[in-house]
């Protein structure tokens, strides 16, 4: 009995001070453990979505990734890799549809790559077409059919989850472009305004935002409740006003029938090029306009004249501002509420304004450089522009002319207004443009309420995490003290 009670009273856990130590070490590393957990559960996984943007001009390839079970919070996803299709756009293969889809496979393998082969069988792969394939459409639905069925036989090979190949509609295009910069500016989730979106495509060109006007025409109207809060927003497409089809466009008004040659006052001087009637009358929204009446085919001599005042007043002609219905109107009698707030312009607004140098100058001053630039000899601006294809180059008079007048003219930004038009690219490294939002939308990563927050700020996190460190270093330091005293050694050995 004796020799019990000398037991019990040398064994250490019968000490309350090293009970108590013991509880508080397994507590601080149910603590750390449990933090940990919560914390960091998918730390590092991500998952990814592939969106392909078939538009007028070429197909583009945007794979996004974002962390895996955060869906939901706002800011997460971000572009992880872009690829540009070679060629032309998939509207150009109505007549051997089976290269539409093969058109693809560069840039699908290289998707293959980019996302890890795990993740392959749950990626979504959405193709949505813009104005290019609208415009085949209305001149032959089952040509646009079958380009549709191709790009969405080939995808459909691909490991990826396919979730549909389909003509999106100017609204949507027009939407979904205003909810990525948006998004990708954090507006939603913090409440902040919102800004407009202005798209320049080849064929269309949308606008899109906020007004507190009322929106008059119902089909300009659209409503979203996002993160909680409720947006009332205006938008429309111009489709034949991307600035291809406002090109041909420009080029029809100025022939006349029969005419062999064309003085072009929106292209520089000594350009002179052959072009066939068909390029430009072949086109639905140049006879759709009332093209001229012969001859359908055979060439004409393209040659410019450089003069910017010229230009503007062709140009002028191509929005038209004799009727409006509603109370006030952009062009065409299509509604439009005055401008309000701050734009992003993206597409080719960007790339001509950024070429011509004018994403931060003043309208009086972009049109006094149009001046310039568009009297400058073709030869010279060969010269100066090697490495930009003769293409784009030759045409950056008649689109920097066009971009001035659709803002200043067509939707009414006056020069007051101009330092509200942010000619952009990119925010935070993602493209500007609609796929980002399309993706957003079908795939329901916006919700209407504020989701719930994290379980901790990340400061909150690294906070308590070293605090329970530095509190279980000490704790174990104390309680080795406390093992290794020559009483603990002693007892120990009796056992
Ligand atoms: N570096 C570049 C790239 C493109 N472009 C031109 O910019 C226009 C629009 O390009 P994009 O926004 O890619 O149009 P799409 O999406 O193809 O057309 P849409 O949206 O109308 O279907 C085209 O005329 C294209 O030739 C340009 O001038 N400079
Ligand atoms: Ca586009």
């Amino acid at each position: 009995m004796a020799d019990q009670r000398e037991m019990k009273e040398k064994s250490p856990w019968h000490r309350p001070l090293i009970i108590f130590i013991t509880v508080l070490i397994v507590l601080a590393i149910i603590a750390l453990v449990t933090t940990a957990v919560v914390q960091n559960r998918t730390l590092q996984k991500y998952k990814y979505g592939i969106v392909l943007d078939a538009g007028s001009s070429h197909t583009a390839v945007y794979i996004y990734e974002w962390p895996a079970e955060k869906e939901n919070n706002t800011g997460m996803v971000q572009q992880k890799h872009t690829c540009d299709v070679k060629g032309k756009g998939i509207s150009s293969y109505y007549t051997s549809v089976e290269k539409a889809g093969l058109s693809l496979r560069d840039c699908m393998e290289e998707a293959k790559e980019k996302i890890p082969t795990w993740r392959h069988r749950e990626t979504p792969v959405y193709l949505g077409a813009t104005a290019g394939m609208r415009l085949l459409r209305k001149m032959n639905e089952t040509l646009s059919d079958q380009v549709l069925s191709s790009v969405e036989g080939f995808l459909q090979v691909y490991p990826f989850m396919y979730q549909g190949a389909r003509i999106i509609s100017g609204q949507e295009e027009g939407a979904y472009g205003w909810i990525t910069v948006n998004y990708l500016s954090d507006n939603f989730h913090r409440a902040l305004p919102t800004i407009g979106a202005l798209d320049l495509g080849g064929a269309s060109t949308q606008i899109t935002f906020v007004s507190r006007r009322e929106v008059e025409s119902p089909e300009n109207s659209i409503h979203f409740r996002l993160y909680g809060n409720d947006y009332d927003v205006y938008t429309h497409s111009f489709l034949c006003y991307g600035k291809d089809q406002a090109l041909k466009q420009a080029l029809a008004q100025q022939l006349k029938p029969g005419d062999t040659q064309l003085h072009d006052p929106c292209f520089h001087r000594g350009y002179n090029q052959t072009k066939t009637w068909e390029s430009v009358t072949g086109s639905p929204c140049v006879s759709a306009q009332g093209s001229p009446a012969s001859p359908p085919h055979g060439n004409f001599t393209h040659l410019g004249t450089g003069n910017a005042a010229l230009c503007r007043s062709a140009v002028r002609r191509l929005f038209n501002s004799s009727h409006c219905q509603w109370g006030r109107c952009s062009f065409n009698g299509v509604f439009q509420p005055p401008v309000e707030g701050t734009f992003g312009a993206f597409s080719a607004f960007y790339f001509v304004m950024n070429f011509l140098n004018l994403t931060s100058a003043t309208l009086e001053d972009s049109k006094e450089k149009m001046v310039q630039y568009c009297s400058r000899p073709w030869a010279e601006v060969k010269l100066s522009y090697p490495s930009i294809k003769e293409k784009y180059l030759a045409e950056y008079c008649f689109s920097g002319t066009y971009i001035l007048t659709l803002l200043e003219n067509g939707y009414n930004f006056t020069s007051g207004k101009w330092s509200d038009i942010n000619f952009i690219k990119k925010i935070g490294g993602s493209d500007a443009g609609w796929t980002l939002g399309y993706m957003l939308n079908l795939t329901n990563m916006i919700p209407a309420e504020a989701p719930d927050t994290p379980p901790l700020p990340h400061a909150g996190y690294v906070t308590i995490m070293a605090l329970f460190s530095l509190l279980l270093t000490a704790l174990l330091l104390l309680a080795c003290k406390l093992f290794s005293r020559p009483a603990c050694t002693q007892s120990k050995q009796i056992i």
